[in-house]
């Protein structure tokens, strides 16, 4: 009976497209030069823009891509490839326009591991950008404080992170390495450019955001559970300041293939660090409402930094 209704379920389309996306997840390695062509060619049938800048939108961050004039809207669902956004707050667009005069392309909605994509997936559209001409990254996250000091709705420039879902063998660059996008052995020294963030804190200053701008450092977890008091006491003790369920693995991707990145983590909730507490736990709810009620504040901090760059991308 059970059977039954499964198959009647099965139109061809849907067979076609659940063994794409079977075989997709089946294949363990990075993707290469000549396959991300195709994904790269179904985004370029679509537009005759050519981006400079990509943005990936965190978890409730969305809201950046409406700042983009002229906007081309590409749903993932479209895009030869492309899965689709599973999670609450990630709409799963391309958006293609100008943000302060700067030819971009622009993820609204992220794909993570915890969806069940292998790593490679995961920051498959990171060399989808870059094939399109994209040099300089943007990326936004939510992420939970580990640092005390921090509280919801500070935004933190990423300094330096933590990969520790490819500490653990979940690296994007497994697999035989395509030298077309970057060194097998490619060196992580400063993953978040200096000049860009000197930028970013300087513009916030200017922007009076100064009781609420951070710099520090991003970790990434798998997910999706959210993290144990020890798991949270342990992460801060090696030096991080945020945790989320992200980022590192796009930023890796990105430098890889030699691009410029930047990066903000949203503080949407304080971790909490002692055993059995009555603290609120934490909600997915409560971190897209956090992310809403700061996103006007990291949309302007963002475009003002794009149209101080706009001559130089
Ligand atoms: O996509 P990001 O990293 O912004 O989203 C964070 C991590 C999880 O996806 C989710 C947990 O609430 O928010
Ligand atoms: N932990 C992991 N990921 C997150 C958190 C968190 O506390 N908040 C938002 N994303």
């Amino acid at each position: 009976m059970a059977a039954m209704s499964l198959l009647s379920f099965e139109t061809p389309e849907r067979r076609r497209s659940s063994v794409n996306l079977a075989e997709m997840h089946r294949k363990v390695s990075q993707i290469e030069h000549d396959e991300i062509q195709k994904v790269t060619s179904s985004v370029l049938e679509k537009t005759n823009l050519c981006p400079k800048l990509g943005i990936i939108c965190g978890s409730g961050l969305g809201g950046l891509a409406n700042e983009i004039k002229d906007p081309q809207v590409i749903p993932y669902a479209e895009i030869e490839g492309f899965p689709k956004c599973t999670v609450q707050g990630h709409a799963g667009n391309l958006v293609l326009g100008y943000l302060s005069g700067v030819p971009t392309v622009c993820m609204q909605g992220r794909l993570h591991f915890y969806e069940g994509h292998p790593a490679w997936l995961v920051t498959m559209p990171i060399r989808m950008m870059k094939l399109i001409g994209v040099e300089t990254l943007i990326v936004t996250n939510a992420a939970g404080g580990l640092n005390q000091d921090y509280k919801s709705g500070d935004v933190m420039v990423i300094k330096d992170h933590i990969n520790m879902v490819g500490m653990t063998g979940h690296h994007p660059l497994v697999g035989p390495n395509d030298d077309k996008f970057g060194p097998r052995f490619p060196a992580m020294t400063v993953p978040y450019d200096r000049e860009l963030r000197h930028l970013a804190l300087q513009t916030a200053e200017e922007l009076g955001f100064s009781s609420f701008i951070r710099e520090g450092v991003y970790l990434s977890l798998s997910g999706p559970s959210y993290e144990t008091p020890s798991e949270s006491i342990f992460m801060r003790s090696i030096g991080a300041d945020t945790v989320g369920m992200s980022t590192a693995p796009e930023v890796v991707v990105a430098r890889h293939a030699g691009m410029r990145v930047l990066g903000f983590s949203m503080v949407t909730n304080v971790v909490i660090l002692e055993l059995d507490s009555d603290a609120i736990p934490p909600t997915h709810q409560e971190v897209m409402d956090t992310a809403n009620a700061r996103a006007k504040d990291l949309q302007l901090l963002v475009k003002t930094i794009v149209g101080k760059l706009a001559s130089t991308l």
